[in-house]
């Protein structure tokens, strides 16, 4: 008992240590300056927490509360943040309140606030309430793509064709997503071949960045390599992201094996918020903290300030009334 303070102090301490040293990327990059070879200078996060972490919150989370999360995390230096979906409101309830969201939020020059569209008509909607930037959402599984749009693969491309050529007429750009990108939670494993056929086809419409999501978290670095080696045969690794789920524990060395392979578009969600309402089980996103503390230790620069983003991560847990999913946060709020 008698060494109780003791030991307090030097956690104290250690938390210090840690925020002075390892949540500041200016610190790690001093001592660090560039990264190792082979690995890119510089990562791009899209914050998804606002739509993929509330999407599947089964008690609607206030409007004013999913605005201010967003303003928040706009002044972290994130360079896009997903803000919601124009998704009919009987498939995803929590994000009816997708216009008023749109129109609340105070859009920071230099950040991108991508929005859902599944088809021509979430487009217009998207556009008349403030949108500049859209992302269309396909799947390589034909039966996830029925469950989550409710139409074939094919059919999608349809839709979303439409809404690129309509977003070509306004300048507006459309990122791509490529769901059960490493398997599916009612086909189970997928060939990489149908996952490089859809993204090809996403980055041929015009789509300037295609996401691929492992929807349901079960990739592992080896299958994310497959993966990764057969889409970049079609479509330039520059304009690709990975989106990766945590369900398995395995999302940080999914990400560090594509950024490895020269990936530079990490998406990820603030305290590991989210999951799918039609991949069921599935867990959240990849913690942002998490990924920013990974990239700041290899000395890869994001521009995004962690700790503010696990304040971010902080007030939206607390408004959820939740433990934050973030290994960082946890252990940096365990005092
Ligand atoms: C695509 C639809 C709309 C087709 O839904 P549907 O039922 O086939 O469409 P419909 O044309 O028959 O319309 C049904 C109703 O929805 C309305 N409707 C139709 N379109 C819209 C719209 N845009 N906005 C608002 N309302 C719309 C339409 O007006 C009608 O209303 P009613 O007449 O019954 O009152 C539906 O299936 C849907 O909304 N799906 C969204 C599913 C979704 O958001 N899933 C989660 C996101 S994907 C994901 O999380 C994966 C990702 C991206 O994160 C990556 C990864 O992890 O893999």
């Amino acid at each position: 008992m008698g060494n109780v303070p003791y030991a307090v102090k030097q956690c104290i301490s250690y938390q210090h240590l840690l925020k002075d040293q390892f949540w500041n990327a200016e610190t790690t990059l001093q001592e660090q300056e560039s990264p190792p070879i082979g690995l890119p200078p510089h990562v791009k996060i899209v914050e998804v927490g606002p739509r993929d972490g509330l999407q599947n919150e089964k008690e609607f989370v206030p409007t004013d509360v999913k605005i201010e999360f967003i303003d928040q995390l706009s002044d972290t230096g994130l360079p896009a943040i997903e803000v919601t979906s124009f998704v009919s409101s009987k498939w995803v309830p929590q994000l009816s309140d997708h216009t008023e969201v749109m129109q609340g939020i105070k859009k920071h020059p230099g950040v991108r606030y991508p929005v859902l569209t599944p088809n021509i008509r979430g487009f217009h909607s998207a556009i008349a309430a403030g949108a500049t930037e859209v992302s269309v959402f396909g799947a390589a599984s034909e039966t996830f793509s029925r469950m989550n749009i409710n139409c074939s693969i094919e059919e999608s491309m349809t839709r979303f064709e439409d809404i690129i050529k309509a977003a070509g007429n306004l300048n507006v750009p459309v990122r791509g997503y490529v769901s059960c990108a490493l398997g599916c939670p009612y086909e189970g494993n997928i060939a990489t071949s149908k996952v490089s056929e859809v993204s090809k086809r996403l980055y041929s419409m015009g789509c300037y960045e295609v996401s691929l999501g492992d929807t349901i978290g079960v990739g592992t670095p080896g299958s994310m390599r497959k993966m990764l080696e057969s889409v970049m045969k079609e479509v330039p690794v520059s304009a690709l992201a990975v989106h990766c789920h945590d369900t398995y524990g395995q999302a940080l060395a999914n990400i560090l094996t594509a950024i490895q392979m020269g990936v530079s578009v990490v998406d990820c969600s603030v305290a590991g918020l989210g999951g799918c309402p039609y991949a069921k089980g599935a867990t959240g996103n990849v913690a942002t903290e998490d990924v920013i503390y990974m990239l700041n230790g290899l000395g890869i620069q994001t521009g995004v300030n962690l700790s503010k983003v696990m304040e971010v991560g902080h007030f939206i847990c607390s408004a959820l009334d939740r433990k934050t999913n973030s290994k960082v946060a946890q252990a940096s709020f365990q005092l």
